[in-house]
């Protein structure tokens, strides 16, 4: 069995209508429609789709922060759902790390105190272990030891992100969930983000969710990419073979990608005219 596994996983949310009848059941959205994914150890998967098409709500029912409406999930054979797994022994395995690392960082602990605070959560009975678990997610993403004492608001975007990234390894987890973790970002920034998350990831053998609406980021990074379109997974694929291609929606997002890369290669060559 997969390390994690989805089957036929959908979400409803209700929704509020002025013209509620009490004789009708309340009308609902369903923002996940039958989903089947999995992941394997030591793999990473990208789960990209354009806004609203359900990436962040199935974010949200992997880590049990909101209930699912049918269908499954699983932690190698264990089902996650109701108390078989409880959120403790959930997160001790897996982990999300957010886009918006300035809500995830408390703005009155500092770098050190933040990255403290899950090891001594999960790891009370290795006090003696503590300091070396706290070098080891610095280094791991190439944080200088000099931040450790400065607050959120001394930290550039990028730095705080690490330190987001880094509280999420401290747990030493099997899985970890990037929900747009590096979107708000610079070009440069998201490049040496993606080279570090891909030199953690075979250094822990660590499996990867990577949710984005950049195609070209989960390019670089992941073994499969499933495309979402309102709340389905529309297509899986692993080889970038445009003719191998079949929704529209992945044509369309993959034309999207190749026009970029071109204007990129163009101005990199304009750019190149200019200096000689
Ligand atoms: N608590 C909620 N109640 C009702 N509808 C919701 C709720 N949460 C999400 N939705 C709806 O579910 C759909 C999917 O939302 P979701 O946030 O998962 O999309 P997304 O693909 O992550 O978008 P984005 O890339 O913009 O973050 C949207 O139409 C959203 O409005």
């Amino acid at each position: 069995m997969s390390l994690l596994q989805l089957c036929n996983v959908s979400k409803e949310y209700h929704v509020k209508s002025n013209k509620r009848s009490l004789l009708k059941p309340a009308p609902t959205f369903k923002a996940i429609k039958q989903i089947n994914l999995s992941l394997e150890k030591g793999e990473c998967v990208g789960l990209v789709g354009e806004s609203g098409s359900g990436k962040s709500t199935l974010a949200k029912l992997i880590m049990k922060l909101e209930p699912i409406t049918s269908g499954e999930i699983f932690l190698e054979s264990q089902a996650t759902s109701g108390r078989q797994l409880n959120d403790l022994a959930l997160y001790k395995r897996v982990q999300l790390v957010l886009q918006d690392s300035s809500t995830a960082l408390h703005p009155k602990m500092s770098v050190k105190e933040s990255l403290l605070e899950p090891i001594k959560n999960f790891f009370p009975s290795e006090k003696e272990k503590w300091g070396e678990m706290l070098t080891r997610v610095v280094e791991l993403v190439d944080l200088d030891v000099a931040y450790l004492t400065r607050f959120p608001h001394q930290l550039s975007g990028g730095q705080k992100q690490r330190v987001c990234i880094a509280k999420a390894l401290a747990v030493q987890p099997e899985v970890i969930i990037f929900d747009e973790s590096i979107a708000s970002l610079d070009y440069d920034s998201q490049a040496s983000m993606i080279k570090m998350l891909k030199s953690i990831q075979e250094k822990e053998q660590l499996s990867y969710l990577f949710i984005t609406h950049d195609l070209q980021s989960s390019r670089e990074l992941c073994n499969r990419i499933a495309v979402m379109y309102e709340g389905e997974i529309v297509e899986v694929f692993a080889q970038w073979d445009v003719n191998q291609l079949k929704h529209p929606y992945t044509l369309s997002l993959v034309e999207t990608l190749n026009m970029k890369v071109t204007k990129e290669i163009l101005n990199k060559d304009l750019m190149g005219g200019q200096h000689e």
